[in-house]
Order: structure tokens, then C-alpha cells, then sequence
């Protein structure tokens, strides 16, 4: 269905002021396994909405964000396409940062009362209330920031805006207090692990909600099988070291950077 739909693709979706409230710019809606996580192997609808805050240089979602590219869909017929899944009983919702928008409160709220289980994947930047069943939160380090020499269009001009919003600790601790939830952290080298402890420590000392390490995820950065082939092994040793989670990417050792999947 609606993959990749040029509609008003110039817009960098960052402002949801003026959407329609009962549609959403959808980059892509498929069908596979949860590829990352503590839920990896479980066969789940995506839905993939356009448009992000933030603009991490190795996105591998690069036409949520960088070039942001869609369709409008009803909620309607996203709830129709995903129950034309049979049998599907998760349903991912990501992009793109989903919870720029405000329409997937509603979406959620339809699929819950369908009893399917619900995940969202997020940068931890946006808190909003939904019945989530896991919150999938995937804070971004310093490591993801596109300076010049990273940006993939060569000129560094989000590095600013990127920085200044990535982390934001109350909205972090909001989600952690309302849901199930697992912190999924973009591993590109060791230097990203005393951020992460740094973090860890802040966000524990916000929020009344326990932590455990097994709910801190290090996954390996990498878009492509040859990418994972060099840094799998290094973000497992991590996990060993600092008693950590690893997480795979399961769809990328799968079908590797095939669409779709
Ligand atoms: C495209 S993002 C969409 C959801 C949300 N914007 C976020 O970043 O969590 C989906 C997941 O892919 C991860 N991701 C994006 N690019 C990646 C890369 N090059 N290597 C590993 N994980 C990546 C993100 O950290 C996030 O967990
Ligand atoms: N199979 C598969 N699993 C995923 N888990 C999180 C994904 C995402 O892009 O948010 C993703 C994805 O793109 N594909
Ligand atoms: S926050 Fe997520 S969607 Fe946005 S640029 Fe980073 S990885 Fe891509
Ligand atoms: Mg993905």
C-alpha cells in the first residue's frame, strides 16, 4: 500500500500545527518481525510516518527525515490496511519521530480497543499520553549529531538544532513513569558508553520508575549487513562489559537494507 508516495514531498514535516487531524503523512505500512529489541522475531504490522525533530546523520529511515517523503492516509484506512494483516496481533508505529504528530493518540487508541499490542518507536523527545504497550525509546547521543563532515547533504546546518534537542530528560522520564519501556541506544564506538552511563544516571535520578539494565539496549549502528559486519561485535562486547543488552538488528542480518522489511 501507499509506499513512498511523492505527494508534498518538500515538506520537512516538523511542524504538525496545521495537519488533519483524522489523517497522517505515511512514508511506508508493511509487514514483518520486530527486527529490534525485546520483542525481536514477532511478526508485526510498521506503520512508518513521515517527518522528524531531530536529523541523525546515519538515519536509516533517510525519507522520514532528511528528505521527508509520503502519502496522506485516513486513520481509517491505515486501521483497515493493518487489519488486512491477519494475522498480525503487533502493531509498530514509527518514522520518523511519530510523536511530532498528535494523530497517533487517536490511532492507538483505535488499535487498542481492536486488542492488538502496541509499540512505538521514539527519540525521547515528546511525550504524549496513548495506550502504548511499549514505549521503544531510542534517546540519540552525541555521536548521531550532523556535523559537517556527516551531514549526508554535506553542509551541517541541522547540527545545531540536532544538539539542542536530542536530549530531553523530563520528556525521557515521562515515558519511562507512563509505560512499559526499553531504552535502545545507537552504539557507533566505546566513546558512546560513558554518555550513555551519564544519561542512565540522570534519567534514573528523574523519574519513580525502576530502570533495570536488562532494559538498556545497546544496538549496533548500521544500515546494511557489511555496516553490522564490523560493529556487531564490538557493541556485544559492550553489553558483556557493562551488563547491557544487546539487540540485533535482526531485519538488516535478514533482508539487509531491502524496503519493506
Ligand atoms: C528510524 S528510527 C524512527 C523512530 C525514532 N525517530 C527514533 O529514532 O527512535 C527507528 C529506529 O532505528 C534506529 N536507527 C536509525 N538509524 C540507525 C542506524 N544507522 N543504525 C542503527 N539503528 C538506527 C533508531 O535509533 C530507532 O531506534
Ligand atoms: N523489521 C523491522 N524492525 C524494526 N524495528 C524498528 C524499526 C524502525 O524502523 O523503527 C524497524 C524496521 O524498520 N524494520
Ligand atoms: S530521530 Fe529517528 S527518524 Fe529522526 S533522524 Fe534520528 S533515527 Fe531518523
Ligand atoms: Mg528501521
Amino acid at each position: 500500500m501507499p509506499v513512498n508516495s511523492t505527494a508534498d514531498s518538500e515538506s520537512s514535516t516538523t511542524d504538525a500545527g496545521d495537519e488533519d487531524l483524522a489523517a497522517l503523512p505515511i512514508n511506508e505500512l508493511f509487514y514483518s518481525l520486530q527486527g529490534e529489541g525485546t520483542l525481536a522475531g514477532v511478526p508485526s504490522v510498521f506503520v512508518r510516518t513521515s517527518g522528524c525533530n531531530l536529523r541523525c546523520w546515519f538515519c536509516d529511515s533517510y525519507h522520514t527525515s532528511w528528505e521527508p517523503t509520503h502519502g496522506t492516509m485516513s486513520l481509517d484506512d491505515i486501521v483497515a490496511e493493518v487489519e488486512s494483516h491477519e494475522k498480525a496481533d503487533h502493531v509498530v508505529l514509527t518514522g520518523g519521530e511519530p510523536l511530532i504528530h498528535e494523530q497517533p493518540v487517536e490511532l492507538l487508541e483505535r488499535l487498542d480497543e481492536l486488542g492488538y499490542h502496541t509499540t512505538i518507536e521514539t527519540n525521547g523527545t515528546i511525550y504524549r499520553d496513548a495506550p502504548i504497550d511499549l514505549a521503544s525509546i531510542s534517546p540519540k547521543l552525541a555521536s548521531s549529531t550532523p556535523t559537517e563532515e556527516k551531514d549526508p547533504k554535506g553542509d551541517g546546518e541541522w547540527a545545531e538544532r540536532h544538539e539542542e534537542r536530542r536530549i530531553d530528560v523530563d520528556a525521557l522520564a515521562d515515558l519511562v513513569d507512563a509505560y512499559d519501556s526499553q531504552l535502545k541506544f545507537v552504539v557507533t564506538g566505546e566513546d558512546d558508553l560513558p554518555e550513555i552511563e551519564k544519561l542512565l544516571e540522570r534519567v534514573r535520578d528523574a523519574t519513580s520508575t525502576t530502570i533495570p539494565d536488562s532494559d538498556v539496549l545497546l544496538m549496533p549502528e548500521g544500515v546494511t549487513r557489511e555496516q553490522l559486519d564490523d560493529s556487531r561485535n564490538t557493541v556485544a562486547e559492550l553489553a558483556i562489559e557493562y551488563g547491557y543488552r544487546y539487540t540485533p538488528r535482526l531485519h538488516v542480518d535478514l533482508w539487509n537494507d531491502a524496503p519493506g522489511t
